[in-house]
């Protein structure tokens, strides 16, 4: 399997997972304690980590940029499942802009 397909694998798993921790023991599930917690601070979440992302990649090791971009990907997954967005719609997203290249993309915009 291309390392490309093991990483999508990986998120798929992870999104299957969190998934399954709606309505689960808060006490016992950090994602089930997030869900009860609900939308905005979900979404509060991605934007920390976001930011703490950033914070690494312009004052840390490439390591910590590792680290808090997995941090980012899993918080980002529990709000797709809290927004009922599945990860083949990101995929299918993604695949369509392949090869499509971000210059001609927003060109093709700036004419609207
Ligand atoms: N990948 C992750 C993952 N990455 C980060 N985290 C947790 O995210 C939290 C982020 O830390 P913070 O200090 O920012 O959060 P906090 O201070 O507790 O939260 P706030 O005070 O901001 O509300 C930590 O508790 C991490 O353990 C994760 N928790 C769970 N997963 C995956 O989700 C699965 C299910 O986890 P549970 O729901 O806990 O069973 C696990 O098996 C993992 O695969």
């Amino acid at each position: 399997m291309a390392n490309a397909d093991k990483s999508q694998h990986i998120l798929d798993a992870l999104y299957t997972t969190v998934s399954a921790r709606k309505g689960a023991d808060p006490e016992s599930s950090y994602t089930a304690k997030l869900f009860t917690k609900g939308t905005a601070k979900i979404a509060q979440k991605v934007g920390e980590e976001g930011v703490e992302t950033v914070i690494a990649a312009l004052a840390e090791t490439p390591e910590k940029v590792a680290s808090e971009s997995a941090d980012l990907l899993y918080h980002l997954t529990v709000l797709w499942a809290d927004q009922g967005v599945k990860p083949e719609d990101v995929w299918k997203i993604l695949a369509e802009r392949q090869g499509i290249s971000g210059i001609a993309e927003k060109a093709s915009r700036s004419k609207d």
